[in-house]
């Protein structure tokens, strides 16, 4: 029972009673020799939106394959809705999740019916609900004529395609690679009210990327990435707070500033980080030769990946 194994690394003031949908612990991936996640870690809490903000390039596709299962960790352990992604009968992934990839999955031949339809027989939904779905999510995301070919579709509109069939089954975990993009700014709101709303029941969590950093602020906690790991993780509020400025912005700003000045930033920002975090990863070992066979159970004692 992974849960009532916790580490020292979970321990911390609230996480007696605050329950996890995602949780990132030391995760280290590579890409041949380019280290991409760099001792990562991340916690999403159960009914919450994570705002996952982080330059270009700073690894945010690649932990988002890693939290979906699609893609292979090198070291550390990621549990997402109780188990690890790909873990045998867990539906992470599968129905459990909505994942919305960075570059869509859809079939060109295709129409917007067809490919609801599709999402929805691959979850098992019947053909009642999906018809149900299909028409909210029509209307939601203003997309065109259900009959309309994938393959004629603009590149926003193809998004919000990939968004709905992510949205379909009312997945308890939504994990979303910028469905903001080429999204007008009414349906960018209308897109971050909905899910403020369906998080509020408590059963949904959320992590979604952005290259809007300004509209993460309604996200209830944000990471922000930089070189493979989070520079800070904590509400937006309390993150300008602790900065004094007025935007997440600045708070970005600042931090790089320092982790610049000082080297990695692992103190108190960082939740969940370990105090002998000044070890280098510069010198760590190819990755790309997986280490799954050696990785340490959940709940073990977890070395550093360099
Ligand atoms: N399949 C791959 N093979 C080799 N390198 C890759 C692969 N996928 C990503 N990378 C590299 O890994 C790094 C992180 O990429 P990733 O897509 O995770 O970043 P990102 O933060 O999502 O960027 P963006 O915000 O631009 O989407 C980049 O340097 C990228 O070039």
């Amino acid at each position: 029972d992974s849960g009532s194994m916790k580490t020292d690394l979970e321990a911390s003031p609230s996480s007696g009673q605050e329950k996890f949908a995602i949780r990132c612990r030391d995760v280290c991936r590579s890409y041949g020799k380019l280290k991409v996640l760099n001792n990562l870690n991340l916690s999403v809490p159960q009914g919450q939106i994570y705002g996952l903000l982080g330059p270009s390039g700073c690894g945010k596709t690649t932990l988002l394959k890693c939290i979906v299962g699609t893609l292979k960790i090198s070291w550390g352990h990621i549990t997402v809705l109780g188990k690890p992604p790909a873990f045998p009968g867990h539906e992470v992934p599968g129905k459990m999740v909505g994942y919305m990839p960075q570059d869509l999955a859809l079939y060109n031949e295709f129409t917007i019916s067809d490919t609801l339809v599709f999402f929805g027989r691959i979850h098992g939904l019947t053909w009642k609900d999906t018809q149900a779905r299909m028409d909210f999510l029509i209307d939601f995301l203003d997309l065109p004529q259900k009959n309309s070919l994938v393959r004629n579709l603009s590149g926003g509109q193809k998004r919000r395609v990939s968004l709905g069939a992510a949205l379909l089954q009312n997945p308890e975990l939504l994990i979303l690679d910028e469905p903001t993009v080429g999204v007008d700014p009414v349906l960018r709101a209308k897109i971050w009210q909905h899910l403020v709303e369906i998080v509020k029941t408590g059963k949904v969590s959320v992590i979604i990327t952005t290259h809007y950093i300004e509209e993460a602020r309604q996200a209830n906690v944000v990471g922000l990435m930089r070189n493979g790991h989070l520079l800070a993780e904590s509400p937006p509020d309390a993150l300008m707070k602790q900065h004094s400025v007025t935007t997440l912005e600045q708070s970005f700003l600042h931090l790089c500033e320092s982790s610049d000045q000082k080297g990695p930033i692992w103190e108190s920002i960082s939740p969940g980080a370990t105090l002998d975090r000044k070890q280098s990863f510069e010198s760590g070992r190819d990755e790309s030769q997986s280490i799954l066979g050696v990785r340490p159970a959940l709940g073990e004692e977890i070395s550093k990946c360099s």
